[in-house]
């Protein structure tokens, strides 16, 4: 990956497999009983595509079985742009949110959770990660990140060579 591909991010935090679904689980671990008295989480809506992984490992966890999701794209690789939804879940499922939980792989600058949140002020919010700007937006997550590290996800990533660290003759 070039140097111009990371930037403006001094740093990288590459997250494999294994890793997502321990910190899903203790998302989901975190979560257990935290709905509602009268009946608890009534369903779990993903935040796609980054928030699907997530919330089908939360699903099983916490045995919720309806499950649907919200599509909202703002980012072009690491460029952010303006938050788009480009479908919604059903609205009879979603009323004000209540007893909603909903998952996303992480919050960054906030603005996909804002824009959620605006629609479904009720609904839990819940991430894997976050960084400090987007904390605000969330109401649970795992684990937190710096503003300037840019999270590597493994459905983004390969595995590949790389030179030993004394380099070869
Ligand atoms: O807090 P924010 O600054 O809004 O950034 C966080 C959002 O950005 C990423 O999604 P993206 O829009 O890149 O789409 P994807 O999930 O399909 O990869 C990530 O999965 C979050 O949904
Ligand atoms: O750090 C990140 N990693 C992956 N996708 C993202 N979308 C916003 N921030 C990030
Ligand atoms: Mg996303």
């Amino acid at each position: 990956m070039s140097e111009t591909h990371r930037l403006p991010h001094e740093k990288g935090f590459h997250i494999s497999w294994d890793q997502i679904h321990r910190d899903s689980r203790a998302l989901a671990w975190r979560l257990d009983g935290r709905g509602p008295d009268d009946g608890g989480w009534r369903a779990i809506v993903a935040i796609t595509r980054g928030g699907m992984a997530p919330a089908m490992i939360i699903a099983r966890e916490l045995d919720i079985r309806t499950v649907d999701t919200i599509s909202v794209k703002s980012y072009s690789h690491q460029d952010q742009g303006v938050a788009q939804i480009l479908n919604r879940p059903d609205p009879e499922l979603m009323g004000d949110g209540t007893g909603i939980l909903i998952i996303d792989d992480l919050v960054d600058s906030g603005k996909t959770l804002e824009l959620v949140r605006e629609m479904y002020p009720q609904a839990h919010f819940a991430t894997v990660y976050a960084k400090p700007k987007g904390e605000p937006m969330v109401d649970t997550f795992i684990t937190g990140v710096s503003q300037d590290t840019w999270i590597f996800f493994p459905w983004d990533m390969a595995l590949q060579y790389v030179e030993p660290y004394r380099g070869t003759d």
